[in-house]
């Protein structure tokens, strides 16, 4: 690609429009750009005979067709470059997520993602306060469950403190990029499933469900429910205004840490131990 390019902008009145674009693709085969009272050409090549051909042809037909020329001469922008450039790593507690077109950042724990369809490339709010509380609560050997998985990030923090990791999310498509995400790391789930918590067996270390709001309502039953005793519960998508209603489907459990991130509440809850 080279750095600049030509565009030829002729400005003529509207119903000559389609007549000298068809005299303009007789001189020049690349496309043209039609207007309400303009045609655009664009080329990497120099349109100065393009213009000069229809100068000459502006004088022959004088008054009865006008046309105004202007060329310039543009910078090309390399979009893809453009695009890399606009997806900054970001370091969330103990973790650096990146995506593969960068180095990976040592005396950190690195998770490689690439953006795509899927939800979670760590620079939401929700998914910046779950890698931080990952940070804190997961330990080596705990059984982690991500429950509405996406991208797999959170799944893959907790694997990457030496976790054994199942990940579920109802949508086909988050599977599908949870599976490449972790073979992307080099790292393995223990399970992956399309489908929510219901489908989960025994209790686990921590569940962490970054969900929104009305979802962990609706499924809160199952998500305290595979929760060991003293294990951890983390959930977040909850929009500061829906705080209070979600906190009042999880009284039964101890709130240990509560965090606002933009306007995203990220909720910690301890099972404790029953007495008696
Ligand atoms: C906000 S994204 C979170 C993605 C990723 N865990 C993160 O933290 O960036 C929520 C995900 O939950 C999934 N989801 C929605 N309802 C669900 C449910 N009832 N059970 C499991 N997953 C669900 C969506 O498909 C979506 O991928």
């Amino acid at each position: 690609m080279q750095d600049k390019y030509y565009e030829l902008t002729i400005t003529l009145d509207e119903q000559f429009v389609d007549l000298i674009a068809d005299f303009i693709l007789n001189i020049h085969d690349e496309g043209v750009e039609l207007g309400e009272e303009k045609i655009v050409i664009r080329s990497e090549s120099d349109l100065t005979p393009v213009k000069e051909a229809l100068v000459s042809l502006s004088d022959t037909l004088g008054e009865n067709i006008k046309m105004d020329f202007t060329l310039e001469e543009k910078e090309n922008i390399d979009w893809i470059k453009t695009y890399q450039e606009s997806i900054q790593p970001i370091e969330a507690g103990k973790f650096y997520i990146f995506p593969s077109w960068y180095e990976e950042k040592e005396n950190r724990i690195n998770i490689k993602i690439d953006p795509a369809l899927a939800f979670g490339s760590g620079h939401h709010a929700t998914t910046f306060s779950c890698l931080e509380a990952i940070s804190t609560y997961v330990k080596p050997k705990d059984r982690v469950i991500d429950v509405g998985c996406g991208s797999g990030i959170l799944g893959l923090a907790a694997k990457k403190l030496g976790a054994t990791v199942e990940l579920c999310d109802t949508d086909p498509l988050s599977v599908e990029s949870c599976k490449e995400n972790f073979s992307l790391n080099e790292e393995q789930y223990d399970e992956l499933w399309e489908g929510s918590i219901d489908k989960a067996s025994g209790t686990y270390d921590v569940v962490i469900a970054n969900i929104i709001a009305d979802v962990l309502r609706f499924i809160a039953k199952d998500l305290k429910a595979a929760v060991k005793e003293d294990g951890y519960l983390i959930l977040s998508g909850i929009l500061d205004k829906k705080e209070a209603l979600v906190k009042e489907s999880f009284t039964d459990l101890t709130l240990e840490r509560r965090t606002l991130k933009d306007e995203w509440v990220t909720l910690v809850y301890k099972k404790e131990t029953a007495h008696g």
